[in-house]
């Protein structure tokens, strides 16, 4: 056999050059490749991957780091696996929301946008209705907001305000950042820290009967956890006394004035806004006419995009200007309560009477509870 310079360079003693040939046609291989790829089409997926990538961060933000918000209180309503914290609802109608606003892609090509610190935030309160806000808001073009629960303020605090910032959606400058997170309105530290961020966010709250509250409160955990005591016995400290149990969080929550009482030593009121979550459920329209002039956006969301699903017991959402079936909330929206020894009702009503009374002073509001 003769003798090959070029086979002994390269199975006897490769030499450096050739191994940088070889490195060059690797690299053109590729990107030929890649360019073959890119003409046939496939390029296009790039964007949708990024856009899961975003959702499965938005959704690791929820499911990071569980404490409990309210410090001192005997927390059984450990929820944090709820859907909604995940805030896979109502995806559908946002997504066609987001195909006739802007189009799929605008987001990813106008150079524009750009991730922002929340200018609004619905800070409570937990079970008031605060999703059904949330995704009534969310068609609204001039508001773009993060689905899942950041629980940045309470639970994430440490991570620092860009990773807050790197779970918002990208928007434009004429478009609010919104988030919710209802645990913020009990946990001690948030108002200081909310108020560190900035000053003049526009904190949003979502109240409900206390009573009607805290049952359906209970209701969540014992639909995770079936084996819990009843409504009734977690209710007292001391049931032949009568003394409640202000610890549990159920009952504490509902407690508005004095978690108010904290906001207001950082926040005017008129940053605050208050929201009927019965009314959100009666009148959506009504209500989202108060929460968009406060938000100082123009009334889109108006009685157009609602209809009443006597089903389900609750207004649901449709698109005025497509003829599609609307869409309601999912099931962990709108359960049954179970029944409540009606003494025991009474009860808890008595408890929160003197609390209510401040709150609707505090607010100037009579909420109609009692
Ligand atoms: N449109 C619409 N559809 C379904 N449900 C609605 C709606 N509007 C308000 N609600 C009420 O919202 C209650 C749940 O409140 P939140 O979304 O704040 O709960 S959570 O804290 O985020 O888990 C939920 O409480 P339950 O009825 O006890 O399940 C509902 O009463």
């Amino acid at each position: 056999m003769e003798y090959s310079p070029f086979l002994h360079s390269l199975h006897v003693v490769p030499s450096s050059h050739v191994r940088n040939k070889l490195f060059v046609f690797c690299i053109m291989l590729s990107l030929w490749v890649y360019m073959i790829y890119c003409c046939v089409g496939y390029c296009s997926t790039v964007p949708n991957l990024t856009y899961s990538s975003v959702r499965r961060h938005e959704n690791d933000a929820a499911t990071d780091n569980r404490d409990s918000s309210l410090g001192a209180s005997r927390d059984l309503l450990n929820n944090e696996n709820e859907l909604d914290s995940r805030g896979d609802e109502w995806d559908e109608v946002r997504s066609e929301a987001k195909a006739v606003d802007d189009g799929a892609m605008s987001g990813f090509l106008n150079e524009t946008e750009s991730k922002k610190l929340p200018q609004a935030i619905i800070i409570g309160v937990k079970k008031g209705g605060t999703r059904a806000l949330l995704e009534f808001l969310r068609l609204h073009p001039d508001i773009r907001a993060v689905g899942a629960e950041p629980h940045f303020f309470d639970r994430n605090y440490d991570k620092g305000l860009e990773w807050y910032r790197e779970l918002m959606p990208k928007s434009s400058e004429d478009q609010l950042t919104m988030e919710k997170t209802p645990s913020y309105f009990v946990t001690r530290e948030v108002p200081s820290r909310i108020y560190s961020m900035s000053k003049d966010t526009k904190l949003i709250v979502v109240v409900r009967n206390p009573v009607t509250r805290a049952i359906s409160d209970y209701t969540q955990t014992r639909s995770k956890k079936p084996d819990i005591p009843s409504f009734e016995s977690l209710t007292f400290k001391n049931i032949s006394a009568g003394l409640i149990d202000t610890t549990w969080s159920a009952v504490q929550i509902g407690m508005y004035a004095r978690h108010l009482e904290r906001w207001l030593q950082f926040f005017p009121m008129e940053q605050l806004l208050f929201v009927s979550g019965e009314r959100l459920i009666t009148d959506p329209a009504g209500e989202m006419a108060r929460v968009q002039d406060f938000l100082g956006l123009r009334r889109v969301v108006t009685e157009k995009y609602f209809h009443f699903n006597p089903t389900k017991g609750f207004p649901c959402l449709k698109r005025p200007e497509v003829n599609a079936k609307p869409h309601c909330l999912g099931k962990t929206k709108g359960r049954t309560h179970p029944n409540i020894d009606p003494q025991v009702v009474q009860t808890l009503r008595d408890f929160y009477k003197p609390f209510n009374r401040k709150f609707y002073k505090m607010t100037g509001h009579d909420f109609g509870w009692d």
